[in-house]
């Protein structure tokens, strides 16, 4: 079985080292740096939060779909690992290197970003999955899961494959039916996201601030009335309910600190991709996380007062603006 994992950075990198790792055919399409490094380095580093340390060099490493012989182009499982952005560009490489046996997984966090291309391939078979951990890229090409967590995806032909591969020392690929209520649930943890880029610190140090906490509540007390309105039954992702995610967000830091040990169970350097994104001076997804909140409340006639301040933010700090968190009105 051949898997290709088109747009490996932080997460496709994880991804194809672990199922380089597992013995599965991997090729990885990516942008010319991240090839030179993977060479330089003979090999994809992968750590996590668990001890384990390796390192693998996948079958093949393209940075055009072109680059591809005509025996090797089609293959039996595409991951798509960009941001939500950069997927819709891609939708006539993904059509040269598929057929109509190919899974195609998209693994973009938020709303939006599916419904996108889904209408350009309407011959193929197209998935959703979640990475539900946090990856850093690290020097040397090392890529660190720094949180608990793993690959969640809707069933597929060959997924019961790579289940077997890659959850030989524990569970790390799981399959659900029903990928809905994870994406909607994973949104929920993702409204952090950029409020992590405005923080500008470590996810563990900007939960430990309150003033953080609260607006985070509020935005995803937000997205729960909308959750409400849809009658989706979220997934838990941690061990709180994520219902009372946001009544354990404002209780007071000496009490935070105590009952949420497994949130801030982080790796003490990690910090959300939209922070690395406004960090490398590119285009975020908040349009896809607190923008889907917003765009899907006005359905109900819910109001997003707190995800509209959040998007208005972080397009100023994508702009190159300085934003002072302590003065937005978060009431408006
Ligand atoms: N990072 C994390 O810890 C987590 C991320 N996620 C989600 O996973 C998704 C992917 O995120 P992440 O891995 O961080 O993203 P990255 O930006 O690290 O990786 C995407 C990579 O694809 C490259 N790329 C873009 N277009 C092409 C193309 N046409 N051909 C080849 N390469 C291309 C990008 O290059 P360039 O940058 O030059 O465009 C980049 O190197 C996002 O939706 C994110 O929210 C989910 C959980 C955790
Ligand atoms: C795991 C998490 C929530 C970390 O912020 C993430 O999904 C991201 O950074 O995009």
């Amino acid at each position: 079985m051949r898997v290709a994992i088109f747009g490996a950075g932080a997460t496709g990198c994880y991804l194809g080292g672990r199922l380089s790792n597992a013995g599965i055919n991997v090729t990885l399409i990516c942008r010319e740096k991240v090839k030179k490094a993977i060479e330089a380095n003979n090999g994809i580093g992968l750590s996590d939060y668990l001890g384990s340390r390796f390192r693998v060099m996948p079958n093949k490493l393209v940075v055009a779909v072109e680059e591809l012989k005509a025996a090797e182009a089609i293959f039996d499982v595409v991951f798509v690992m960009l941001k939500c952005q950069q997927v819709n560009g891609i939708a006539q490489d993904l059509l040269n290197i598929s057929d109509e046996h190919t899974d195609i997984v998209f693994m973009q966090n938020g709303i939006g970003s599916f419904d996108d291309i889904r209408s350009s391939m309407p011959a193929r078979k197209l998935y959703q999955g979640v990475t539900s951990f946090n990856v850093l890229a690290m020097d040397n090409c090392v890529y660190h899961q720094g949180t608990e967590g793993g690959i969640v995806c809707q069933s597929f032909r060959h997924s019961d494959i790579l289940q077997k591969a890659l959850n030989q020392q524990h569970e790390f690929f799981e399959c659900v039916e029903d990928i809905r209520c994870v994406i909607y649930s994973k949104l929920l943890l993702n409204l952090n996201n950029a409020l992590n880029a405005i923080a500008n610190l470590p996810l563990k140090e900007e939960l430990e601030h309150i003033k953080y906490r609260k607006v985070l509540a509020g935005a995803m007390k937000e997205w729960l009335a909308v959750v409400k309105h849809e009658q989706i039954a979220l997934t838990q992702f941690t061990q709180v309910k994520p219902h009372w995610i946001p009544k354990l967000l404002t209780l007071p830091n000496w009490l935070f600190t105590r009952i949420a040990k497994q949130m801030l169970t982080i790796d003490p350097k990690a910090r959300s991709s939209m922070w690395q994104d406004i960090h490398d001076g590119k285009a975020t997804e908040v349009d896809y996380l607190n923008g889907a909140v917003v765009k899907l409340a006005k359905n109900y006639g819910i109001k997003t007062p707190i995800n509209s301040a959040i998007v208005q933010m972080i397009k100023q700090l994508e702009q190159g603006e300085v934003v002072d968190f302590d003065l937005v009105n978060f009431n408006n």
